[in-house]
C-alpha cells in the first residue's frame, strides 16, 4: 500500500531570501510531545496535497499563506521526505499572508529560529535531513543578501 501523505510548511520571513522560520512543538500523542515539527498534517482521500496544506495552517495556527518552492530532497530520487514507517511527508516554503500564527489544536509552543537556533530544537527524528536543507537555504541574519 502506498504511504499516507503528510504535508507540512517551512514558515519563513520571506520566499526569497529567507532568514527565520517556524518551528511548532507537539503536546500529542505522548510518544510524540515536547518534540518539534513542521506546521502541517496528513492529506485527507480525495484532497489535493496543498489544499489540505491550507487547511491544516488554518486548523493549527489560524493563518492563510502564500505558497512557495517546495522543498525536496537533494538527489531525489521523488518529492517526499520518509518518515516512520508509512508516512511520507512533502514540504513547500511559505510565507503568512493573512494572522499571525498562534499554537492551537496541535501545539502547546511556536518558535520563530535562525539558522544556527534551528538546531536547537529537538525536532521529531525523521524531520533531521529536512531541518538540514533548511538550514543550508537560510541566510544568517547577520549578512546582507545579494542584491537581486
Ligand atoms: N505535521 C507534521 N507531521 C510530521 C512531521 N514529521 C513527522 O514525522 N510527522 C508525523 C507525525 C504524525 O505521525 C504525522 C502527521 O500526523 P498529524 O497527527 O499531524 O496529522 P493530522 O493533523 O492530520 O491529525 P490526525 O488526522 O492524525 O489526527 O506525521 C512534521 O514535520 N510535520
Amino acid at each position: 500500500m502506498a504511504d499516507q501523505l503528510v504535508v507540512a510548511a517551512v514558515l519563513v520571513d520571506d520566499l526569497e531570501h529567507p532568514t527565520r522560520a517556524l518551528g511548532a512543538r507537539r503536546f500529542a500523542p505522548e510518544s510524540l510531545a515536547g518534540r518539534w515539527e513542521l506546521p502541517g498534517g496528513k492529506v485527507e482521500p480525495g484532497e489535493e496535497p496543498l489544499a489540505a496544506l491550507h487547511r491544516e495552517l488554518d486548523e493549527e495556527l489560524g493563518i492563510t499563506v502564500e505558497v512557495g518552492d517546495e522543498l525536496v530532497p537533494r538527489g531525489g530520487p521523488g518529492t517526499t521526505w520518509p518518515l516512520t514507517s508509512g508516512l511520507a511527508m512533502r514540504v513547500w516554503w511559505c510565507v503568512v499572508r493573512t494572522g499571525i500564527p498562534e499554537a492551537g489544536a496541535a501545539h502547546d509552543a511556536l518558535a520563530w529560529v535562525d539558522k544556527v537556533s534551528i538546531n536547537d530544537l529537538a525536532w521529531l527524528d525523521p524531520d533531521l535531513p529536512v531541518v538540514d536543507a533548511i538550514a543550508a537555504a537560510l541566510t544568517s541574519p547577520g549578512l546582507t543578501a545579494p542584491p537581486d
